[in-house]
């Protein structure tokens, strides 16, 4: 396995101790139970700058740092991966940067990665390469290492032909993934939209979800680094989740967070990193409406919104906190009781068992991205409700929309669209909504991540129907 991030981030203690944290995000979530369950190795980026690490053992998986200094820290990830990769990716909801600094040091750090993995890895051995952070690395592995089965999962949109157009280095992207022989998607709409960009900006042959390098020179086909495409969508750890709701000291503690909110009728809830895709604002704008509206009263209704920091160096990442905690402070001064508040605001970031008791505490889960690979905490909050109860209210602009079809789909940039789905999920009839749940919950007990990692290690698996292709 290989991707920006391992599943534990090095951060300094109250007293200046090293300790370990589990990093952030989805992609972690996902693919810490999968490298539990199997022999391999991990290499990846261990969230701190400037030290180098030897390999070391954590919850069972072998981790191999590689390590980025502080010029990669705002080159290749804050700048290329994160200020001109995931906007790019995300519909330009904020506009992308094109640096030539920032690309040259994109392919020095993806090229520290190949180095790293063909170290590694053992004759003929699979490997998988995880997100936009790395898509040059199939290709700079199958250089190195022609021996190796090389996969790809993309965890982020991949954007429109049109859009993905702007990228100055859009050919490099495309045949660095091409390096792969299986490169999987959260959405068809998502492989589709590669395979037609590979259509226009290479020289390859695209035929039904394949990629087809043109015939050597002497006329005879090219059979070698053919990639194939196609939609995986990821999922989550569906019984650890289930069994953690059933959980006596989390259930308490669930009761015991309502109870703190002084026992509202209805808790919704909200959890992100603070990122713009999310749409944090949108959906705030949504509540404070039906606040000022009367459709719904503070002491019978309280939000809680978990936002947690996230690329906070990132100047449009510091800006939305900025825009989130003005519109959190005017919403709570306008709707606050002496009692009761609006928005509990939360700028943290908490561990598995805290986000259960957090989903059981909710009766509505607010989901209203704008733009998003997937969205693990809907299927969570799902899967934690084991008695059927509560429901989600879910953007269709995340991937997760493709799956949880029962949840109520809204589209964030609808604000009366967004607040009549918020009402219908408040007021929608318990067996209607139990209904839906349980549909919901059982798509993801068939659904769960470790099918999402065999699915996809089959496909990879599989030998080339190559007579049917060249
Ligand atoms: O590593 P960071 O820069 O701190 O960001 C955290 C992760 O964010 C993104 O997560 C995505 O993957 C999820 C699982 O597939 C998916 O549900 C979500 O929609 C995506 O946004 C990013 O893709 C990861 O690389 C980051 O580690
Ligand atoms: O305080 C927090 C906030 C989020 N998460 C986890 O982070 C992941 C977020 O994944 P998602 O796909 O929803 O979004 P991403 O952050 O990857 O864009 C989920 O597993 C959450 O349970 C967490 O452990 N603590």
């Amino acid at each position: 396995m290989v991707a920006n991030r391992l599943p534990v981030d090095r951060v300094e203690g109250e007293d200046g101790e090293l300790l370990w944290r589990r990093s952030p995000g989805g992609l972690v979530t996902a693919i810490a139970p999968v490298m539990q369950e199997s022999d391999g190795a991990w290499v990846g980026w261990h969230g701190a700058t400037g030290e180098e690490l030897p390999p070391f053992e954590n919850e069972n998986i072998h981790l191999i740092p590689v390590p980025l200094d502080d010029e990669d820290f705002e080159l290749y990830y804050e700048g290329f991966s994160n200020s001109t990769l995931w906007p790019l990716y995300h519909d330009v909801i904020v506009p992308p940067e094109f640096h030539r600094t920032w690309w040259d040091n994109y392919k020095k750090v993806n090229k520290r990665f190949a180095d790293a993995t063909a170290k590694v890895a053992n004759k003929g051995a699979t490997v998988w390469v995880q997100d936009y952070q790395l898509q040059l690395v199939p290709k700079l592995l199958r250089e190195l290492r022609p021996d190796l089965r090389i996969g790809f999962f993309n965890h982020i949109p991949f954007p429109s032909p049109e859009i993905f157009s702007q990228l100055p280095w859009r050919r490099q992207i495309l045949e660095g993934l091409a390096g792969a022989d299986l490169v999987g998607f959260q959405r068809t709409a998502d492989a589709s939209n590669f395979l037609r960009s590979m259509r226009r900006y290479t020289d390859r042959t695209v035929k039904g979800s394949w990629a087809i390098p043109p015939a050597h020179l002497d006329g005879s086909a090219s059979t070698r680094n053919i990639c194939r495409a196609e939609a995986h969508p990821i999922s989550i750890d569906t019984a650890q989740v289930a069994e953690l709701a059933h959980d006596p000291e989390i259930i308490a503690r669930a009761k015991q967070i309502r109870k703190e909110l002084g026992n509202p009728k209805t808790v919704l809830l909200g959890v992100d990193r603070l990122d713009y895709t999310k749409g944090l604002r949108h959906r705030l704008k949504a509540y404070g409406e039906l606040l000022a509206d009367g459709e719904l009263v503070v002491g019978q209704t309280c939000l809680v919104q978990v936002a947690s920091p996230s690329r906070e160096n990132v100047e449009r990442y510091a800006q939305l906190r900025d825009q989130v905690e003005l519109m959190v402070g005017s919403l709570n001064g306008e709707h606050d009781t002496m009692g009761h508040t609006a928005v509990r605001y939360l700028h943290h970031s908490y561990p598995l068992r805290e986000m259960i008791a957090l989903y059981l505490a909710a009766d509505i889960m607010l989901v209203t991205a704008l733009r998003d690979g997937m969205n693990l905490v809907a299927k969570e909050f799902v899967a934690a409700h084991t008695d059927n109860s509560g429901m989600l209210v879910l953007s269709e602009f995340a991937g997760a929309a493709d799956q949880l079809t029962q949840s109520v789909l809204v589209n964030p940039h609808d604000i009366d669209g967004m607040k009549s789905g918020i009402l219908r999920a408040v007021h929608m009839d318990p067996l209607e909504s139990s209904r839906r749940m349980r549909r919901m919950r059982r798509h993801l007990k068939e659904h769960d991540v470790a099918r999402w990692s065999d699915t996809f290690l089959t496909a990879l698996s599989q030998p080339l129907p190559v007579d049917t292709l060249v």
